[in-house]
């Protein structure tokens, strides 16, 4: 039975174009849609750091209930804003090509504090700790709010700069004067690649959407997601993971830092095709097995919820 799509959507900018782009793949393919945006828990409240809000999936929670309610179809999130595991009910329908996959540092003046005692500013323990393994004699600020909000943030204040996803900032086409990418910094598991769940039991939409799906994206995202649901076991820890297909293989990188980047644990390992589904947990199991295990013990006292 033919039927309009209800896209579930948050309402930031960069949110409302990723559900446009859904949108526009589905309208092409001949089905009927709509978008419903709503707010989020995570827009909300801007004034602590992710971390201590003690929630894993504060950007999907909304939507999910949406969702479970029946009050939409689908929803279209950034991959790495959900959660490891879906919600009972909720499937992965569609994994759409990935964008770029840096963060960058936009920054201010020249970029001569690099080599001095710079002041920048993230909200992201995983940019925080790579930051100070590299740059020790640097500061980090906390910055929350979605793209935009933190790029007017980072114009209020003194910081040197902030840190960014590529792929959010060329989506909404904001265009920073002066800006590094840093190559060398592993990105968030899924950054980059946008997930729409449905309904387990909604065969239509799930067809739909299986039409959207890039099976490339969805290897690599698998392999880092995996990897980190091995270590973390529902906590935010600063995990860095990279998955990308080369002729013949996947190589990965991953890696765990302490809070203060001082500690590193690191691993680059390549695959085939055929081992991809267990790799990710594999890598992990052999982080957690070379001192991995202690620091994220280590980690869960220190991120709980005060
Ligand atoms: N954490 C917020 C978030 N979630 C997804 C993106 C951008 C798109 C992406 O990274 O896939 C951003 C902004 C950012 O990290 O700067």
């Amino acid at each position: 039975m033919k039927k309009t799509i209800r896209i579930g959507t948050r309402d930031s900018e960069l949110a409302l174009w990723q559900a446009h782009t859904v949108q526009n793949q589905l309208n092409a393919l001949g089905y009927t849609t709509e978008i419903i945006a709503v707010k989020s828990t995570g827009d909300l409240i801007l004034d602590k750091p992710l971390y201590e809000l003690g929630i894993t999936g504060i950007f999907t929670k909304t939507l999910d209930v949406a969702m479970l309610k029946g009050e939409v179809d689908i929803a279209v999130h950034s991959m790495k804003d959900v959660p490891t595991s879906l919600p009972k009910g909720i499937v992965q329908a569609a994994v759409l090509e990935r964008a770029n996959t840096l963060d960058i540092l936009v920054h201010k003046g020249n970029v001569d504090f690099l080599n001095t005692e710079g002041v920048i500013a993230t909200g992201s323990l995983r940019r925080k700790a790579q930051w100070l393994h590299r740059y020790p004699s640097h500061t980090v600020e906390d910055l929350r709010g979605n793209v935009n909000t933190r790029m007017q943030k980072l114009h209020d204040h003194s910081w040197n700069g902030a840190i960014f996803a590529a792929a959010g900032l060329e989506r909404i086409n904001l265009k920073p004067d002066t800006f590094i990418n840093l190559d060398w910094m592993i990105p968030a598991p899924a950054q980059g690649a946008m997930l729409v769940v449905a309904m387990e039991e909604d065969t239509y939409t799930r067809e739909a959407l299986q039409q959207l799906n890039h099976k490339e994206t969805e290897i690599c995202t698998t392999i880092e997601r995996n990897f980190l649901k091995t270590l973390e076991g529902g906590c935010t820890a600063p995990i860095g993971a990279l998955a990308t297909i080369e002729k013949d293989s996947i190589s990965f990188e991953g890696v765990l830092f302490s809070l203060d980047g001082k500690e590193k644990h690191y691993i680059k390992k390549s695959c085939n095709f055929v081992d991809y589904k267990s790799f990710g947990e594999n890598c992990a199991q052999i982080i957690l097995e070379q001192g991995g295990a202690v620091l994220m013990q280590q980690l869960r006292s220190q991120l709980k919820v005060k």
